[in-house]
């Protein structure tokens, strides 16, 4: 057995019409981690995603859940997985308890073994257990799609884009689940559009572009790269002439008196864009420096990606 969670390797895939949504990807998720996956919209993420759950065929290369080949394992594949996709799919006359139920029943999990109450406490739905699904708000419906997703107690659990239009409240809620289950071993992989929370949240992100993997790298590796800086400099008199310094990558007035000079960390450091600052005869009143985010790196790769 692999040490990878999942294995993608050489992955293509063409729609019929032509589209080449994957243009050969690989990349290992490792186990026990929380994986993000990063795209632009129409990057491929979902039918990856797809293609492990088995809803989409590829046109070629290899995948393996849990060392299980989906093509030659396809049951194994599909049991060591729990996928949450984008739409939220269950018969609105079921009750939570039942959609659970039902859920376990399709994945053969006998009834000693299955843990509905567990689950429906876990995504804080027990005192809904009876309640049909179509009176439960938006953010009870997706909590019910994770438990769903967790009733055959997969090593892996896939969450496509899960909080998208959720509020701050649910969001946070949900990935704080999201970290207790990791903490108890299921290994995580998610998309979203949320850079801050995936920088906040993954051990390793990988972004995909236009069908290609461009970046795929611990968290911290990726933040590092964003080279730019960002420092806000409030002077002691309305400025009439915006200062000028070989240092600056960019300079930008942002009021009377307020400076936003953007500079290479690598080149330079806060001292000396002061001390250029000051050169040309202002006093410093503040300062406020930005660190480069995932945001930046995110931006530089898929511009440099998009430029290729
Ligand atoms: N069934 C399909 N038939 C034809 N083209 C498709 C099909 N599904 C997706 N595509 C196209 O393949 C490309 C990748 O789509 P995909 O949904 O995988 O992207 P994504 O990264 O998940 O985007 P989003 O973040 O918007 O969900 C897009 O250009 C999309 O239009």
């Amino acid at each position: 057995m692999t040490e990878a969670a999942i294995e993608i390797q050489g992955i293509e895939k063409t729609y019929a019409g032509g589209k080449r949504a994957l243009e050969g990807v690989s990349f290992d998720v490792p186990r026990g981690q929380i994986f993000g996956l990063l795209g632009p919209n129409g990057a491929g993420k979902s039918t990856l995603i797809n293609i492990l759950a088995g809803l989409v065929n590829k046109t070629a290369g290899r995948a393996s859940i849990w060392g299980f080949d989906i093509d030659a394992n396809p049951r194994n594949a599909k049991a060591s997985i729990g996928i949450v996709n984008q739409e939220i799919l269950f018969d609105p006359f079921f009750t939570p308890f039942e959609t659970l139920e039902n859920q376990a029943g399709l994945y053969g999990v006998p009834k000693a073994k299955r843990r509905t109450m567990d689950l429906l406490k876990a995504v804080r739905l027990e005192d809904k257990a009876n309640a049909y699904a179509r009176t439960l708000s938006g953010g009870m419906k997706r909590r019910l799609m994770v438990a769903k997703a967790l009733v055959h107690a997969p090593p892996v659990l896939v969450l496509d884009e899960p909080t998208a239009g959720v509020d701050i409240e649910l969001r946070q809620q949900l990935w704080s689940y999201v970290r207790e289950l990791n903490a108890q071993g299921v290994t995580v992989v998610l998309t979203t559009h949320y850079l801050e929370e995936a920088e906040e949240l993954c051990d390793r992100i990988a972004i995909i572009n236009h069908g290609k993997l461009i970046a795929n790298q611990p968290t911290r590796a990726l933040v590092g790269m964003a080279q730019e800086k960002v420092v806000e400099v409030t002077v002691d008199r309305d400025i009439a002439l915006t200062p000028v310094n070989a240092c600056f990558q960019k300079i930008e007035q942002k009021g009377d008196r307020v400076l936003a000079i953007t500079y290479q960390k690598d080149k330079v450091n806060a001292g000396q864009v002061l001390a250029a600052v000051q050169a040309d005869g202002f006093g410093i009143i503040d300062v406020v420096t930005r660190e480069a985010d995932l945001e930046d790196v995110f931006l530089n790769l898929t511009r440099a990606s998009n430029a290729a």
